[in-house]
């Protein structure tokens, strides 16, 4: 039930509120942005200083000590304002924003033990006045939690201190735009749908926005979840996953800010573009971005020298693989099986390289191999190739002392230019030394030191493991078969994504190696594209994050489908977490009813998903001839772009997409996304669906949709993701005919068209 409120006494009393607010607001934006210049003029006038000081006195040494002691605190000095000035740089966008919209949200809320109801404004951050009243609450206060998830009656919230009881007496939803109040309402509900609908009906962006004013029930808790270190979204596609992330992430940002930052925050995304379309999120919640990394630049970070395989080269290679068959090495158990087999690993099978410096070998691996030898058997093999390290390093000091003496260092040193010389005695040491003969020394250890700087380097990153050759082995023993085409690749040097994991993890069993600990939590992002194995990886490196992994089976591309009750059951099985918990978003906002009705009836069970009440066109099939395919999708094309600012072409793969680009002619051709292209521009696009992963637009057309491309449910996932890509019209065209897919889709769900000419 909700009421609007006509331009009344409330209306404007509500706006009066927003004018005096706005007013305080923009007070502190120009207190902030005086304090912003002060700060730059004072950062430039010690960056001159120290310009100045840095060219003086550099002869006599003394003064060139007092030099560097200034230039140093100078340096401090300008990142110190340096430091200030972002934060000031934050606080005025902050305020900025706020002054267009200070809030969107009141509740009229009597606590129990207080004598009178108090009225809470919440926005998108906290705003206090002079005498530290709060004007606006920051929308992740416990008690703001009241407006997400209460209905009008007794409600109770979270604080730190226990749960705290009150009676919800009003919730009023507001949209504030350029500080003028456009819309106002009452409403008993959680949070209504009269503003979801305003804000799913506009235009799709180039980043997506902030859902903070309309999370719903099922997001918040999503969003506020502090319990779990385990926690599995299922969602249907355009539920709000990546959305609820997002203010998951700023609300984990307020909610721990002593001992949690941004950068102690990681989010696997599926590619690219998604990284660019969501990068606007956090920072219009005040908040700094956390990192970012799609899986196959993890790898590639850790494989250097090898290509490594991309999902979409593998998913080009192999077309989505619906075999019952599941390959072991995507799995949790295999992942398992390496590590039994390290600790069961005898020395002599054991596999190490030669270190080897411009031809000359250093270590042999026999040598190696000897050394290791020595150590006590007992200890698990990471604690062993510890060790080993330390005495390879021990080992490579004695040869660099014993070389530095050799006849080609000090020719060497002959042959330095005066430049080279003084650049390799460095600033610091010039005319320190007593006599030229310990110049001379240090002059020969720094010279040998440098040349072996790749052995050095070659210890430290356990290079000496021939893990390759491992790891080919052990392939030997569970997939015999599959060794040759694992050597095949690394003679191309490039590696497949199925051996990433696997590899990486028996790298990390034998060195103890390969963790990072510092990351507090891991978001995975569209966790149907990813194989438990790799799941199972990301934890191991990952050890101490509390894992937040989203994903729709249905939309799986990659992989043979898994339900999230399964993903859960392995995860709880082989990973083991403390306290897991499995929320189902069944709700889809992204597209309209009529869309999101012809999606639901692609699916087996899509009658779990709930469509959204905004309404649109049917979405329209064309079913035309080869030769008037083209000149029928650029019309299709132009006729959507008259009320869509974007309209995207997805096809199924590239090769389609390059195809249609060649058919088409230059002037009506749309631009063709690329994998490594990081924005979208508006107008036409064109794509492959593995690249509109996680992104919507505002008009779709499916090319190209005939029972040859999806002749039966193995291809289901591709289309409902294509299709579910679509925010407000969707245009699906066949080749002379349309997938059986389509055909059981009830007749009153879509129109069709029937253009051929043959
Ligand atoms: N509570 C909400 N208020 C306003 N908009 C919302 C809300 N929840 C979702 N949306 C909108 O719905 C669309 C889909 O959201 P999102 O991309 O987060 O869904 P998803 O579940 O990650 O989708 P998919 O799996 O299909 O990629 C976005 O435009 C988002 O802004």
């Amino acid at each position: 039930m909700k009421k609007e409120i006509t331009l009344d006494k409330e209306h404007i009393f509500e706006q009066e509120r927003v004018n005096r607010v706005v007013s305080m607001i923009s007070t502190s934006l120009q207190k902030a942005k005086n304090e912003y210049d002060n700060a730059k003029q004072e950062r430039s006038s010690v960056e001159k200083n120290y310009v100045q000081n840095a060219k003086i006195n550099t002869f006599e040494v003394d003064d060139q000590m007092e030099t560097n002691a200034e230039v140093q605190q100078q340096k401090q000095l300008v990142a110190k304002n340096v430091e200030t000035e972002n934060i000031l740089e934050r606080q005025i966008k902050l305020l900025a924003d706020l002054k267009k919209s200070p809030y969107f949200g009141r509740i009229d809320i009597h606590e129990d033990g207080e004598t009178s109801p108090e009225t809470l404004y919440i926005g998108t951050s906290s705003f206090n006045d002079d005498t530290g009243n709060f004007l606006i609450y920051d929308w992740r206060a416990p008690i703001a939690s009241i407006y997400y998830n209460g209905n009008l009656g007794y409600v109770s919230y979270n604080t730190p201190q226990g749960k705290q009881n009150a009676q919800l007496l009003k919730k009023r939803q507001f949209r504030i735009q350029e500080s003028k109040i456009t819309n106002m309402f009452d409403t008993n509900e959680t949070v209504g749908d009269e503003l979801l609908q305003e804000m799913l009906g506009e235009q799709g962006d180039e980043y997506m926005k902030n859902i903070v004013a309309t999370i719903q029930k099922e997001q918040n808790d999503i969003i506020r979840d502090t319990k779990h270190d385990l926690l599995i979204v299922q969602g249907v596609a355009g539920s709000g996953k990546t959305s609820a992330i997002l203010q998951r992430i700023a609300f984990l940002l307020y909610h721990s800010r002593s001992d949690l930052n941004a950068d102690q925050i990681v989010l696997f995304s599926p590619n690219l573009l998604f990284s660019h379309y969501i990068s606007e999120v956090l920072p219009s919640l005040g908040e700094r971005n956390m990192r970012q990394v799609t899986i196959t630049e993890f790898f590639a970070q850790r494989f250097e020298g090898l290509n490594v395989e991309t999902l979409f080269e593998n998913f080009e290679k192999h077309q989505i693989k619906q075999t019952s068959e599941k390959n072991i090495k995507e799995t949790a158990e295999f992942m398992l099986s390496i590590k039994k087999q390290v600790e069961n690993l005898d020395n002599k099978d054991l596999l190490f390289n030669n270190l080897l410096l411009e031809d000359q070998i250093i270590f042999t691996k026999k040598e190696i191999l000897s050394l290791y030898s020595t150590l006590p058997s007992a200890q698990p093999h990471h604690l062993r190739q510890f060790e080993l390290k330390n005495i390879l390093i021990q080992k490579l000091k004695q040869k660099i002392k014993k070389e530095q003496s050799k006849q080609w260092v000090l020719d060497k040193i002959d042959s330095l230019s005066e430049e080279e010389y003084y650049s390799l005695l460095g600033e610091y040491k010039r005319g320190r030394f007593d006599n030229i003969e310990s110049e001379i020394t240090y002059l020969s250890k720094k010279i040998v030191q440098t040349k072996f700087e790749p052995i050095y380097e070659a210890i430290y990153n356990n290079y000496f493991l021939d893990i390759y050759h491992q790891y080919a082995e052990l392939l030997k023993v569970f997939l015999p078969f599959d060794q040759k085409k694992f050597n095949d690749e690394l003679e191309l040097h490039r590696i497949r994504l199925e051996d990433c994991a696997p590899l990486l993890y028996l790298r990390d069993q034998l060195t103890g190696e390969g963790q990072n600990h510092s990351i507090h939590h891991l978001f995975v992002d569209e966790i149907q594209d990813y194989s438990l194995a790799q799941i199972y990886y990301l934890h191991a490196t990952f050890p101490n994050a509390h894992l937040t992994l989203l994903g729709d089976s249905e939309q799986a591309l990659f992989h043979t489908l898994q339900s999230s009750n399964e993903l859960m059951t392995s995860l709880k099985e082989t990973i083991a977490p403390k306290k897991a918990r499995m929320i189902e978003l069944n709700k889809s906002y992204r597209s309209t009813f009529e869309i999101t009705s012809f999606m639901k009836s692609l699916l087996p069970d899509g009658n779990k998903i709930q469509a959204f009440t905004r309404s649109g066109p049917l979405p329209k099939v064309v079913i035309t001839s080869k030769k008037a395919v083209i000149s029928k999708l650029i019309f299709e094309a132009q006729r959507l772009l008259k009320n869509n600012e974007t309209v995207a072409i997805i096809t199924k793969d590239i090769v389609t997409c390059q195809l249609l680009l060649h058919s088409m002619k230059s002037k009506n051709a749309p631009t063709l996304i690329k994998n490594s292209d990081r924005s979208l521009p508006k107008g036409i696009v064109l794509l492959p669906i593995y690249l509109a992963k996680g992104l919507e637009f505002d008009a779709v057309i499916a090319y190209e949709i005939s029972k040859e491309n999806y002749p039966n449910d193995k291809s289901l996932g591709i289309l409902y993701t294509i299709c579910s890509r679509a925010m407000h019209e969707l245009v699906l065209i066949g080749v002379e005919n349309v997938s059986p897919l389509i055909t059981n889709v009830p007749n009153n769900l879509f129109i069709v068209e029937h253009a051929i000419t043959l």
